[in-house]
């Protein structure tokens, strides 16, 4: 009775039934008496109990009490994992200090918790190579400014580009210039968690939520606190995910599944997809107010053939690192080879190249790669399926089509181009044509 008018309390009498209760309720304090039958006083129950309870839940906090209490009973019980141990007759307010303090003891143990999880995402982050964002093109130097402008600022972005442009890369290199980068990045992969799972995932649970929750589970929200929230691949989600997702985002509050209580955290948001949001949203598969949210930048990422100018500077970068992770330094490859790379149509985009140099890297029996074959497996002419959008793209189309044709001998090509081999190079510069 004096318990209840402080706290939420449950009081069960039969002890066999504390096991089914612990797996069924997150108790923050157990107190557990020490015996349960008439005419026994040693406490040996109240041990075996004890150990009941740190067997289901290890991390519990359990208070003995006792009528028959001596120093050797209350030292016993602590070694056994007990918190603390009230004698009877108790005094009130003593037993109030000491089920606070126990109290203090269960959040922290929550925290040391939640920080394992977070020292492990952290952990991961440290360890994930660290790739810088490289391109000279114009279309990437645009977005590189970008980057550097709206890092500092804690706005909503929605990074958008075809599959394999680097959406990540880029999300993460917001996120290292930020005030944010000495906090915690998380990513999400939105197609990646099924529609049940969804919340658990996101806001957490606590044990017992569902059949399957047995432990309480920090939602990637919550670890997200203070830090950067990546949600890729937003254009997945489902509508009524969508209307999760978005009170989520309005009261920047949330509520773990099972759970009455609604957390304030603080994030930055950072979303990505390679779907057409606003045609979405045209459609009504996408809702607006979500659409609004999220995109207060936009920072669109331009796929690799409309900055083929990238495709030599990219290639070295992964030669590098791929010959010196397989031990087969000195590879190079052949210049018509990076020549035909440039005409073709990369449909997975950097990743695309990335493996395409891996595979070259780990197959090839030549120092210098002069077959194509062994980094492109699609025909180069696939490049004719985009169909350009402006005079500059169709120029420089053109102009790799017929070095082609002509098997990269410039003189013949710029004889078939009537030009002259001065203004082809200097086109070809400006394409960023090797
Ligand atoms: N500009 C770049 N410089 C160096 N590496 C890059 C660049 N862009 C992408 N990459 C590399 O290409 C791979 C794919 O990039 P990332 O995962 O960021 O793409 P994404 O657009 O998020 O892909 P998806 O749409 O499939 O999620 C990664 O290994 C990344 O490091």
């Amino acid at each position: 009775m004096f318990l209840k008018q402080e706290f939420s309390v449950d009081i069960e009498q039969d002890p066999n039934n504390i096991p089914d209760r612990l797996r069924s309720t997150d108790y923050d304090l157990i107190l557990l008496d020490m015996n349960f039958k008439a005419g026994i006083n040693d406490g040996e129950e109240g041990f075996n109990w004890l150990n009941e309870i740190l067997k289901v839940d290890p991390q519990a906090v359990v208070v003995l009490i006792t009528a028959y209490g001596e120093i050797d009973l209350a030292v016993k019980a602590m070694k056994q994992g007990a918190t603390d141990f009230v004698l009877k007759p108790w005094k009130n307010q003593k037993l109030l200090a000491t089920i606070l303090s126990a109290l203090q003891l269960r959040q922290s143990k929550k925290e040391v918790e939640k920080l394992k999880v977070t020292q492990e995402r952290l952990q991961d982050e440290i360890d994930q190579p660290y790739y810088y964002f490289i391109g000279e093109s114009p279309a990437i130097q645009r977005v590189t400014e970008l980057i550097a402008r709206v890092a500092a600022t804690d706005a909503n972005i929605l990074i958008l580009g075809e599959n394999g442009t680097g959406k990540e890369l880029v999300a993460r290199a917001i996120h290292r210039q930020s005030a944010r980068k000495d906090k915690v990045f998380i990513s999400v992969d939105l197609g990646a968690i099924t529609e049940t799972l969804f919340e658990s995932e996101l806001f957490g649970h606590v044990k017992g939520a569902f059949t399957d929750a047995k432990q309480d589970k920090t939602g990637r929200f919550e670890l997200a606190s203070h830090g950067t929230i990546f949600l890729d691949e937003i254009g997945n989600l489902s509508l009524p995910l969508q209307s999760k997702l978005l009170t989520v985002l309005q009261n920047r509050k949330i509520q773990r599944l099972g759970s009455p209580k609604e957390t304030s955290i603080d994030f930055r948001l950072i979303c990505a997809t390679n779907a057409d949001l606003h045609q979405m949203v045209f459609e009504k598969s996408f809702r607006q107010d979500l659409l609004y949210r999220i995109n207060t930048v936009e920072v669109r990422i331009p796929p690799l053939r409309e900055r083929i100018e990238d495709i030599p500077l990219l290639t070295n970068h992964f030669l590098n690192i791929y010959t010196k992770k397989y031990k087969r330094a000195g590879i190079k490859i052949d210049k018509s080879v990076i020549a035909k790379m440039q005409k073709y149509y990369w449909p997975g985009n950097i990743r695309e190249l990335q493996h395409a140099i891996e595979r070259a890297v780990i197959l090839t029996e030549e120092k210098v790669i002069q077959k194509p074959e062994i980094l492109i497996s699609g025909n180069t002419a696939r490049r004719e399926q985009h169909s350009p959008k402006t005079l500059e793209e169709m120029e420089k189309i053109f102009i790799l089509q017929s070095l082609d044709e002509n098997e990269g001998n410039v003189t013949q090509t710029a004889m078939a181009l009537g030009m002259t081999r001065t203004a082809l190079y200097r086109r070809m510069k400006k394409h960023g044509i090797q």
